[in-house]
Parts: C-alpha cells; structure tokens; sequence
C-alpha cells in the first residue's frame, strides 16, 4: 500500500522521530522518507541517525512528497500550513498529529477541498509499540483512511473513532506515556526507599508494567479480574491498594486524563 509512496514530514520533533524510527523498523525504507525541519542540528541528526532525506523547506517536502505528515507544535500550525498551502496539490492526503486541531480548522486555513486525516499517536511509536486514534476529516477518501491505517499499524495498534472523541484521546494515550513513565519512576523510587538498587528497582518496575499491560491485551479480561487475582485475602495487595485509594490514586489519574482532554479542547480553539 506504501509501494513507492513518499512519506514528508513538516517538523522533524519527538513525534515525527518516533515515527520515522518506527516506519524504518517497520520496512519503510529511508530513501522513502523527508522531513522539513528549521533547526540545522536537529536536521542533521535526522539525517545521520535515520538516513532520511532532510530539508529547511517546507514547500519542497510538501511538494515532492505523496503523503504529508504535519508533525509541528500547534501554535504554529497556521503560520507553517499558510506558508505551504500554495504546494499541496489536493491529490495528496495530508495527516495531522496536533494536538486540539481540527480537521475543520486545517480545511480552513488551506484552500479548495484539502483531504485532511486526523490522527493522534504516541511515542512508543519509537518501539512500534504505539497507540495511535485515526479521524477522518470532510474530504479525505476511504483510501486516505487504510493508507493512514497502515501507517500508523507499522508502528503499533490503531483505531479508527469519531473526531468528537480525539482530544479524550489525546487526554488518554497521547499523553499518557508521560503518566506511566511517573508512575515507574515512583515505583522505583519507593524500591530505593526500601533497599534496592536504582537499576533493580527501574527495572523491576518497567518489566511490571510491560508484562501486566501484555496480560491485560492477551487476555482480554476486565482489569479488576487479573487485579483480584494478584490480591490475596489478608495479604500484601490489598495492604498496598487501601493506601493507594486513601492517597487518591484512581481520582489523580482520572483529574490528569481530565486535564489534558481539556487542554486538547483548549489547543483547538486558539
Ligand atoms: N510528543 C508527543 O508525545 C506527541 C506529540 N503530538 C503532536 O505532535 C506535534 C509535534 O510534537 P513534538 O514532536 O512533541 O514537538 P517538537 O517541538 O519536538 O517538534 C516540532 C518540530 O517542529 C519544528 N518546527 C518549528 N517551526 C517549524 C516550521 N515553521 N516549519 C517546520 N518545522 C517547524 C520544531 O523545530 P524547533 O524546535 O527548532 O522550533 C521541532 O523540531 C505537536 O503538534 C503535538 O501536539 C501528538 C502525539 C504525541
Ligand atoms: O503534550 C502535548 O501537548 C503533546 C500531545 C500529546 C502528547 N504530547
């Protein structure tokens, strides 16, 4: 389905990074792969590191690529779509991983009947292991949705939901690399505390998190199911889950998912 397809990205951040790593891990070849990118360091280290092809023009990527990946900060989404606006041939699906923006906003600031895909991935991207939610904007075809598919499946798992929906996911999977990686960090904190090494503990903490999150997928069950099955009546689990609960453990994670939807909702209305 990528057969001979370009791939650009405008803006060669952390997202567009993990992506691109993901997509050379996933057969895209290299050659197959641009990215525009105003800082010269950063250009170069794309280029070193992942033998993409690197530019500072937005307009050339645009221009010479199939497929468009809008990968900068969503403050500057209508000066950067306003600037190569007149090089997107309306053949071309162009994709947007900004956080809060429209597909409605994207038509807008470009011309005709562009053929906007929303998507919202994460940065496990870089170990195709990412999660990533796929919206379908008023001109994109069917095609741009399995071609959007397939590319972010070549980095992980994908669905397909309505863009009402998107900026609970961006509250949800977008950021939540950042809650999980807290939530290993304090787990190896509280093993240092009781006497194990930082390597240990880290480690015991990430293979944790890995190997419950893979129980969880495999099996399918409801996570209260496996939980019950980890808590022993009278025993350590259900000791440590009482005073999780009384420190607000669910509720502080609920509040961060909150907040982050609502900063999305916010982004977008800039
Ligand atoms: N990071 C994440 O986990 C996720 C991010 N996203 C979304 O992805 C997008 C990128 O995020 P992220 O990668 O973290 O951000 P970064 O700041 O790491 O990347 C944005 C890149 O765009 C470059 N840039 C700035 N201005 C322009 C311009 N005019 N033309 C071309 N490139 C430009 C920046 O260069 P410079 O630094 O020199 O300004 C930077 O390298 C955001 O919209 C975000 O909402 C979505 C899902 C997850
Ligand atoms: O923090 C952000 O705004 C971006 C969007 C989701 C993850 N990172």
């Amino acid at each position: 389905m990528l057969k001979d397809k370009k791939i650009g990205f405008i803006g060669g951040g952390n997202m567009a990074e993990a992506l691109i790593k993901g997509l050379l891990a996933g057969g895209m070849p290299a050659k197959e792969l641009a990215v525009a990118e105003p800082a010269a360091g950063r250009r170069e280290f794309l280029r070193e590191r992942y033998g993409v092809n690197v530019s500072n023009d937005n307009n050339a990527v645009a221009a010479d690529c199939d497929v468009i990946i809008l990968s900068v900060k969503p403050q500057v989404c209508s000066e950067v779509l306003d600037g190569i606006k007149g090089s997107i041939s309306p053949d071309k699906p162009i994709i947007s991983i900004l956080a809060g923006i429209t597909t409605t906003a994207i038509e807008a600031m470009l011309s005709g009947t562009p053929r906007i895909v929303r998507v919202m991935p994460n940065t496990p991207a870089l170990v195709m292991e990412g999660a990533s939610a796929i919206s379908k904007g008023a001109h994109a075809t069917g095609d741009d949705i399995s071609l959007t598919r397939h590319i972010f499946e070549l980095v992980g798992k994908a669905w397909v939901v309505e863009e009402k929906l998107l900026d609970a996911v961006t509250g949800l999977s977008g950021s939540g690399p950042a809650y999980v990686l807290t939530f290993i960090e304090a787990l190896s904190d509280a093993g240092v505390k009781n006497g194990l090494s930082r390597d240990i503990a880290t480690g015991l903490a990430a293979q944790t998190v890995f190997g419950t999150a893979r129980l969880l997928l495999e099996t399918r069950e409801h996570p209260a199911v496996l939980r019950d099955k980890v808590t022993s009546p009278g025993g350590t689990t259900i000791a440590g889950m009482h005073a999780l609960e009384k420190d607000g453990f669910r509720s502080a994670v609920i509040n961060g998912v909150d907040a982050a939807t609502a900063r999305s909702m916010e982004l977008g209305k800039k």
